[in-house]
This record gives C-alpha cells, structure tokens and sequence, in this order.
C-alpha cells in the first residue's frame, strides 16, 4: 500500500494517518517521533529510517526486524501498529510509551529495591521467554531499550538486531552493546543468540539493584578484562539470592549459564507471592481472528475512514501491517479494551482459561467479542480514552518550536539528577549498539578458559576462598561490602553514577561510629579545597616526639594525642567497630612506646641534625620509624572481630591462590587476554561499529559512561618497607590529617599471607597491608568503598605519595 506522500502543515507532519511530531528519541539510523492517529486520537511512536542510507547488510536487518515486529505480540513488548514506505523511508508505527527508557528512570532514581528490580525483570523475562519460544533472539537488550508504559509496565522495543535461531544454530554476527555483551561476543567467537540474551539480562539485574554495571568499561579493553576475569563483584546490600541469581546468569561458559527456562524458575523470582500472581497475568493479548471483529470498530471505521467492511476484515484477518485499516482497527480495538478495563485493575482482558506467560501462547479458546455495538464504545472511539499513555486528543505535546530542540531530552521524560547533567556532553556520550559481522578474536579462544566452575570456584563465588556466610546475614554484617559471599567491593561509584536514594544508603560500620557533631565530610571537603600538605620537617619532627617520646596511653585506633598534641574530637571508645564491647576488650595499641631517657634524647638531636642539615624529610622520617618499631610492638588481639579483610589482588588471585607467579603458564584469563589484545579488534566495521562515543539525542550518557570500575576505585602500592613500618606510616599520616580509623588484623590469608592489617575509615575508605608471597613484599591497597566524596581519592593518592616518599623502591602492583 502506498501512503500518503509527508506533508508539513501546522509544524506538524502528516505521515499516512498519522501527525507527527517532535523526536522523543534516536538511534543508529533511526528516529522515533512521537504521532497521534486522526482517526483512533491514539499517540504513537514512529520511528522512521532513510533507507536509502543504509548498505545492503543493514537493509537485510532492517527487513528482518519489520518481520519480527509483525508477528510478535505480549504485553511486555511495544506492539506494532503499522508500517510504512514512502519513497526512501520506512515508517515503524508502534505503541508509544510516555515514561521513557528505564535507563532514564535509573538515572534519576538510582538503584531500585529489590521489589521493584523483580517486577521489571519479570516482566522483561516474560517478553524473553515469549521471544525464546519463538525462535527470536533480541541480541541487544540493554536498559535503553526497555521503555516504561502505564503502570511502570516494562516494554521491550529494538528489535533491530533481533535474529531468528534454531535450537543448535550458532550466529556469529557482532551485535549488542558492549556493556552488555557476553563474553563470547566479546571474543568473536559463534555464539547462541539465547546465551547471549541471558548475559545481558544478568547484567540488566545487577544494574538495577546496584545502579552501576558488573564490568569496568572505561575502555573496550578494561571491559573485555573485566568480563573475561570471570569475577562478578556484587555489592553487600544484594540479597544473597539475588546474588546468586546473577552470578548465575553471569556464567562465562554459555553452556553452563541459565536458560531462559532456569531464569524463570530462579527463587529470587518467587519470593514474593504478588510477583507469582502477577507473572501468571501476564498474558499475552490475542488479536481478532477472523470470525470475531468488533462490530462497534467496524461501524465506527466506516463512518471515519470511510473503508468497507470487506475492505477492514480484509485488513484485519489478513494481519496486513502495511494497510492503515488494520493499524486504524488495531488501535480502536486497545482503545476499546483499555476503556473497557478502566478501574478493573486488570490491564489485559482474559478470554477463558490463561495463557502461558511462559510459552508466549494462548491455551485458550477466545470467546467471542463483543456481539453488539455497545454505545459506549462507540463514545469512548470517538473520545480521548483515558489511558494517558497513548491516548490524548490535543496535539500539544507532539509539536516543538524547534525540529532540533526537540531532539534535547524531553522534560517530562528525562529528568536528570541533580549533579549528573554537568557530566559532559549527554549526546555525544550516549553509547550505542555496536555490530559488526567478522569475527573479531581469533576462534577458540575461549576454548582457552577453564570450566566455568573452576572460575566460579576461585573468582566469582568465592574470590578469596571464604568460608559460606550462611544465608540472611548480609544485612548484619558489619562491613558489609567485604561480606565474602557477595565479593569484595561494591562496583558502583555512587557519587559518579547512578544516585542512591539517602533513604536507602545503609551507613557504613564506620559511619555508624562517628559521633554526629564530627562534621568528616566537611573535613575532607576541605582537603579537597586545600589540597593536604604535609608537615614540614619540623612539624613533623615535633609530631614524632610527641608520639614517641612524649607519655602517652594505649590507645584505640587512633592517637589520642594526635597531631602533635590536638585532641581528637571523637571520644576514644566511639572510634572502632567495636564500641559495644566491654571496654576491657576494647583494645588495641598499635603504638604504645615508652622511651627511654636515652632514646628520647637520640630523638630530639635526630630532629635537630634534620633541621640543620638539608631538612630530608625521609631520613629524618626512617631514623624515627626505625627507632619507634624496635619499642613499639603491635599487640593487637581482636581475635574476636568478625571483620574480613579487604581483597589484596583482584586480577591474578588464581596465581595468587595456587603460589604461581603471574608470568606462570598457569590459567590467567587477563594475562591471556592480554596476549590476544593486539588481535582484537572491536567493532571493525566503520559502517556500523558505532564504539563508545558516538552520538545520540535521544538521552543522556549512559550509565557506563559516567561511572568507573571498582578497578579505578581501587589503588595499590607494594613497598619494599617492613610491613609495620608501613602500617605505622599510614596510621600516623591519618592521625596528622585528624582522620580517625578502626584497626584490624585478620590473617584470613594463610598461609601465604604472614601479616595482614586493615584500616578502616569512617568515609568509606578501606586501607589493606599484606605482605605477599613470592616476594614477601608490603602489598597496600586502598579501596573506595561507600563514598559520595572526591576527596577520598585525594586522601588515597596522598597516602600514596607519603608512602613513595619515604619507600624509593617502591612499585606498582
Ligand atoms: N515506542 C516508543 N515509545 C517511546 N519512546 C520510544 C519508543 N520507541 C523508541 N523510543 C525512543 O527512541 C529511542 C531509539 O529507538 P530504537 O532503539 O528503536 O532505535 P534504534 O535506531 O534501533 O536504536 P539503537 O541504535 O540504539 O539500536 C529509544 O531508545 C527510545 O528512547
């Protein structure tokens, strides 16, 4: 059929029987406006490509997603009404969605609860498992295509990289975002669609009840390291089955990763009983057949479109998505049935027994339609329907005063946190799908990896080989980011990303010790003002002989004459994890000399000589440490902390874990990619290998884009210092800067690990010294857990100074 050629009247375009507006979104070679039907007044999205600007390969795709779009039809998947050829453009009329991407959404929320992750990810497991029994594999399921209707109801859309797989077909055409790409994908090898499918929807769920993404994806590179390390570290405040669920999902080996059947059956999906109702609602709505049209549509869209009645069922029976007799009917007929299910609470209607949310099929005999024209059907036709979705009879909203501004986010749409629209330019950032159809790796080299049990067993599950925390404990835990079955570190920076509402930011244990009259925040917000200096040598001379030589008590984590003598502001037993305990077992010590006459003499002419001479700050610095660690002995004894501690190594734990030297043959999934780097190429194709900075208008950047690793978030040092010459020298840094700590030593190591210390900071910051075979080196890393701050970078790379100063044989890790 052929459709009216566009014309401009009134700024709005006239496209078949549609007047369209403004762009509420745009892709690779797509724009989607949005558009109002003249006869059904129903708003729609058009999406409109110039096929004249597409090579032969992306027309065969183009083909192909008209085709699915036409024959898929559930709840959970915008439906498509009609398309359209005029000239050189092709036309996708489908129902529109007003809240927009739920990537729009989980900007301005951040993270959801779990409640809320579970409904979204039902519902897009629906319309998957609906895809999956239908041969379809979606191939780019990401948060940017999951729009949210009426009701928060998930909608899928994109189906341009959609494929149809037989059950043993392999594809091999690069498709996705790399975010979201499974680690096949990523190494170019042949891949099932379906696997693929199940890894970005792992990802999906992280996304949601984390706010950031499993993988480190500054680069294509760091992204490919991440994935292929084969360690998903999943934040502390993930419900052990969520966890589990997701880890299941990330599994490296598509073999051994969940189907879509094993997802739908996962308990984390059942834990609440609405969830169960409400999977068993979704069914998916069936189309007129043949014998049943609505008598009230055929009526009215003879009045209005002035078609025949041979003419419409002609249309309808025959599914022609090409005709706008049966997009006009379509759109009448949802009209009616939303109309007709105004305040059941039900949004689809039942006909008979269900269907199968599972299989995507009806196991019903329909029952007939309507048999009469009912009048007041026939009034809701011809009035704005109440579903505000898609149904309004002013075209206000779909004009714009300007073509190009109307590609800037829509207001109502994308609302952005407060902070995260400074964050560069959101159009240019916004990332796209890639494809490409060579093979980007080398083949096989998957076959390279282990079973994917073996990784579960030493990264994923269980990275530092802790003993099962039993189940329902998680919230408990006193640090819980280093709860060791659910990973080291949360990956989130939550400061960068995705906001967490206050509301459900858990304090850190350290949070949970400051008194609230000791304002840290503001304390490092003026670091980070005043960037910190450190002593000079005579402040800091001063420093030492106040703490070495000057009489001082035990002390609890902190000095409590620090500084050169400032009084801490937090009462001593408020400063450590362990404030509930009897003070008698409130001990600690770390630093608790006492001087003889003699050593406090050598001391002040020490100080004296550094003075006069050439005030070398590491001399002086080393004379004191050295002459401090012979009379100040740890005596820590806080066996009885159930503190873990922080994760030294996170790339070559294997290595670490069997006494093998990184350079060792040994399995090592980043050493191994990183032979292999040179010969990966991602996205070859200029054509359609779009990368991570292309443009789009239809958003903001995405997620990734505004958000680090917890790789980035993690800094190491390794000095050739004793190690409790380095312990003291962070702890007595902390105490110049007035930062309070709590200290602990867990030798949860062994056998490897002969020493281990842990400082812990109320703002977040996670400081661990290891001495680490084979070298038997000081390992320090230091890990931004639970901030909002910059300034714990600043105090992290400060540190870090302070150590490469007083260690010139320092090195990196
Ligand atoms: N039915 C709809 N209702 C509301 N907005 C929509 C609808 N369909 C698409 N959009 C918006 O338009 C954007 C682009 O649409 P779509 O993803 O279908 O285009 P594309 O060219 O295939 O994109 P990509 O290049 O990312 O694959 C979506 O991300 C979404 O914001």
């Amino acid at each position: 059929m052929a459709a009216a050629a566009p014309k401009r009247r009134m700024g709005l375009e006239k496209i078949g029987l549609y007047d369209v507006g403004r762009a509420i979104g745009k892709g690779n070679f797509a724009t989607v406006r949005i558009a109002r039907h003249r006869i059904a007044k129903t708003k729609v999205a058009v999406k409109s490509i110039d096929v004249s600007k597409l090579d032969k390969e992306n027309l065969i795709k183009l083909e192909r997603e008209v085709k699915i779009v036409s024959m898929i039809d559930h709840p959970h998947i915008v439906k498509c009404y009609e398309i359209m050829r005029v000239d050189n453009m092709l036309y996708i009329v489908s129902e529109y969605c007003s809240t927009g991407e739920l990537y729009a959404t989980l900007m301005g929320k951040g993270r959801v609860t779990e409640d809320v992750a579970r409904k979204w990810f039902t519902e897009t497991a629906a319309a998957v498992s609906y895809l999956h029994n239908k041969g379809i594999v979606h191939r780019d399921l990401k948060t940017e295509n999951i729009l949210l209707g009426k009701d928060s109801k998930i909608k899928l859309i994109d189906f341009g990289f959609s494929n149809f797989q037989t059950p043993d077909q392999l594809l091999n055409t690069w498709c996705g975002s790399p975010p979201y790409a499974a680690p096949e994908l990523l190494l170019g090898n042949s891949y099932d669609g379906m696997k693929a499918d199940i890894w970005s929807m792992g990802v999906l769920l992280y996304i949601l009840v984390t706010g950031g993404f499993p993988f480190g994806s500054e680069s294509v590179n760091d992204l490919k390291r991440s994935v292929l390390s084969g360690v998903v570290k999943i934040p502390y405040w993930v419900s052990v089955e969520c966890a589990d669920f997701i880890r299941k999902m990330l599994v490296l080996n598509p073999t051994k990763r969940m189907t879509i059947q094993n997802v739908l059956a996962h308990r984390w999906m059942h834990i609440r009983n609405d969830v169960k109702k409400q999977v068993q609602n979704l069914e998916p709505s069936i189309r007129p057949t043949p014998s049943k049209l609505n008598p009230t549509i055929m009526m009215f869209m003879q009045q209005h479109g002035k078609w025949t009645e041979e003419q419409i069922i002609d249309a309808v029976v025959g599914r022609n998505f090409e005709s706008p007799i049966f997009a006009t009917y379509e759109l009448l007929a949802d009209k009616v049935k939303i109309g007709s299910l105004e305040g059941t609470g039900e949004e689809y209607p039942r006909r008979g027994s269900r269907g199968s949310i599972l299989s995507g099929r009806a196991n019903v005999d329909e029952q007939p339609l309507t048999p009469t024209i009912s009048a007041h059907q026939l009034a809701q036709l011809n009035l704005s329907s109440p579903d505000c979705d898609s149904d309004d009879s002013s075209n206000s909203d779909l004009c714009d005063e300007s073509p190009l501004s109307s590609l800037e986010p829509n207001h109502k749409q994308f609302t952005l946190p407060r902070g995260l629209d400074v964050m560069g330019n959101r159009f240019e950032n916004r990332r796209h799908t890639l494809c490409a159809s060579e093979q980007l790796l080398s083949p096989n080299l998957i076959g390279q990896f282990p079973p994917p049990n073996l990784l579960l067993n030493n990264f994923a599950m269980n990275p530092l080989g802790f003993p099962p925390m039993p189940e329902g404990q998680a919230a408990e835990f006193p640090f819980p980011s280093l709860h060791p079955a659910l990973g080291a570190f949360p990956t989130t920076d939550l400061s960068k990303m995705l906001p967490v509402p206050k509301s459900e930011r858990r304090a850190s244990a350290g949070e949970t010790l400051l008194p609230t009259n000791f304002d840290l925040q503001q304390h490092l917000a003026n670091l980070s003002a005043n960037p910190v200096s450190f002593p000079t040598v005579e402040e800091e001379g001063r420093s030492y002989l106040a703490k070495y030589g000057g009489k001082r008590n035990t002390v609890h984590c902190l000095g409590n004459q620090i500084g050169g003598g400032v009084q801490n502001p937090i009462p001593r037993y408020q400063r450590t994890p362990y404030t509930k305990a009897p003070p008698a077992e409130r001990r600690s010590s770390w630093a608790s000399p006492s001087l003889s006459q003699q050593q406090q003499s050598h001391l002040e002419k020490i100080f004296k000589d550094a003075l006069q001479t050439n005030n070398d700050i590491s001399r002086l610095h080393k004379e004191f440490k050295n002459l401090s660690h012979g009379c100040a002995q740890s005596q820590i004894t806080n066996e009885g902390s159930s503190l873990a501690c922080p994760q030294i190594s996170i790339t070559d734990e294997y290595n670490r874990q069997h006494n093998i030297a990184p350079s060792a043959s040994s399995f090592d999934p980043v050493s191994i990619f990183q032979k292999n780097a040179q010969e990966v190429v991602f996205g070859q194709r200029p054509a359609t290998a779009i990368g991570f900075s292309s443009t789009s208008f239809s958003g903001m950047s995405t997620p990734e884009q505004t958000t680090r690793s917890m790789e980035d978030r993690v800094r190491s040092i390794v000095c050739t210092l004793p190690f409790a010459e380095v312990v003291e020298e962070l702890k007595s840094s902390l105490n110049i800067l007035k930062i309070p700590f709590a200290e602990t030593q867990e030798m949860v190591y062994e056998p490897q690990v002969t020493e281990m210390r842990r400082l812990s900071l109320p703002s977040g910051v996670e400081i661990g010294v290891a001495v680490l075979p084979p070298e038997h080196k000081s390992h320090v890393e230091f890990a931004i857990i639970n901030n909002d701050s910059p300034t714990s970078e600043i105090l992290c790379d400060q540190l870090i100074c302070r150590l490469r100063m007083i260690d010139p044989n320092w090195s990196s890790e």
